[in-house]
């Protein structure tokens, strides 16, 4: 099964969602047409917008930075210490980056400018006859309903796309761009998905970028998130991508708080065959962070994901909590942390917005992670949040297994929201 196809069948709650929810909107008050009237009717705005190309929905795939397949899960090795890295790097893990030189000072937030600029003008749909169909100038039977493009139309759409928790600005700005120069024009549902497609994509591609990998060593992986939102199960997945592409790993526990918390990082460390340091239950999460650190740097490790506890009922205590592991890893590395990851839970919907407002506030948050895209119907949450934060998506969660997580590709994810067929 390709990744699209994985991607959309664990994405299919919110398609469908939106599926029907168009169905609905274009019956009402949509009126059919057959294929030739259809064609008459798009050859008005493919003269109006003679820039338009021949429709092509064929989603282009990432040009930055890796073709970014979605790599095996890692091979556990009998050597479950990765002390001596293979130079023979194998293919980049999806949700990597290139490794880039390290800079003198290594500024942990904004580590590599990736310039995304693929808009694609939204070429109005046409539906065309077979091909001996149209050889033979022979019309199709197949008839099409549509629904002119109104206000009334356009609230719908609006309060479609909230219900799929895209949030009320981002579904307006949406349905706005996809209004524009065709109000009052008849659209099908193909059509409108492929404009509301087109709409997310361009959101969300700024974002689409893999978490970036510097040469330095050890680098600092901070994984941030309130509980249960998947931040052991993300540290595991990761681990197992970059020890696949022969990066030596280490991982720490620092949830102290929780045995049960640590037990299940042990687990995912060894699904992943690499080290996961712990400390005693209840001990001070820094201190854990500052002997990781140490052992990192004494066997050359390349990574170092720490994990953290996640509780946000006493806020400040996590702040400090998060402050003082900051500080400690400075002691050793000044550069470090050199990424914050916020693993968001999918399932959460609207709330991921506030989550990401908090966690920005306590931690210097440098890129997100969404879980559980699968299964949910509120996958247009992360449209809202490329909208609103415009953070780095380094990957996204698409089930509970080690192999799923996938890198973010925007038109793909684009496509499967929406249920455009491609
Ligand atoms: N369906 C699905 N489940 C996921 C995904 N990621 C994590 N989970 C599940 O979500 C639950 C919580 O995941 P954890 O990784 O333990 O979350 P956590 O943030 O580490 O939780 P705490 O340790 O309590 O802070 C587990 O049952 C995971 O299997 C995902 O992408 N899809």
């Amino acid at each position: 099964m390709s990744l699209f196809s994985k991607l959309k069948s664990r994405l299919m709650k919110t398609s469908s969602k939106l599926d029907e929810g168009l169905e609905a909107i274009v019956e009402d008050g949509g009126e059919e047409s057959n294929v030739s009237e259809a064609l008459v009717e798009e050859a008005v705005p493919a003269t109006e917008t003679p820039e338009a190309p021949e429709p092509d929905v064929t989603p282009e795939p990432m040009p930055e930075p890796e073709p970014a397949p979605v790599p095996e899960p890692a091979a556990p090795e009998a050597d479950p210490v990765p002390a001596d890295v293979p130079q023979e790097v194998p293919p980049a893990p999806a949700p990597m980056e290139t490794p880039v030189e390290a800079p003198v000072e290594m500024p942990a937030e904004a580590p590599v400018e990736i310039p995304v600029e693929k808009v694609v003008e939204a070429p109005a749909e046409t539906v065309k006859p077979g091909f001996l169909g149209r050889l033979l100038g022979r019309k199709e039977s197949k008839t099409v309903t549509r629904r002119a493009l109104d206000d009334d139309m356009l609230e719908q759409l609006e309060e479609l796309l909230i219900s799929a928790d895209m949030g009320v600005e981002t579904s307006m700005r949406v349905t706005a761009a996809m209004a524009e120069g065709r109000y009052g024009k008849k659209l099908s549902v193909e059509e409108i998905k492929r404009l509301m497609a087109q709409e997310v994509a361009r959101i969300m591609e700024p974002v689409a970028k893999p978490m970036p990998l510097y040469t330095k060593t050890p680098q600092v992986v901070l994984v941030v998130g309130v509980n249960g939102s998947g931040k052991t199960t993300t540290i595991g997945k990761l681990a197992s991508q970059f020890k696949a592409a022969g990066k030596s790993v280490v991982i720490a526990a620092g949830d102290t708080f929780r045995a049960a918390a640590v037990e299940q990082l042990q687990v995912w460390g060894e699904r992943a065959g690499v080290p996961v340091l712990t400390a005693p239950e209840g001990s001070d999460p820094a201190s854990l962070a500052f002997d990781a650190m140490t052992k990192a740097q004494e066997t050359g490790a390349d990574l170092l994901m720490i994990d953290t506890a996640g509780r946000l009922q006493n806020r400040a205590d996590l702040m400090e909590e998060l402050a003082k592991i900051v500080r400690v890893i400075r002691k050793k590395d000044p550069t470090a942390p050199h990424n914050t990851l916020l693993v968001l839970d999918a399932t959460t919907g609207q709330n991921a917005v506030s989550q990401v407002e908090i966690f920005r506030n306590i931690a210097d948050v440098s890129g997100l992670v969404m879980t559980k895209l699968d299964g949910t119907a509120k996958g247009g949450v992360l449209v809202s949040l490329a909208d609103k934060f415009g953070l780095p998506i380094h990957a996204i969660g698409v089930g509970e297994q080690i192999d799923d997580l996938a890198p973010f590709d925007p038109e793909e994810f684009a496509a499967a929201l929406t249920g455009l067929e491609v």
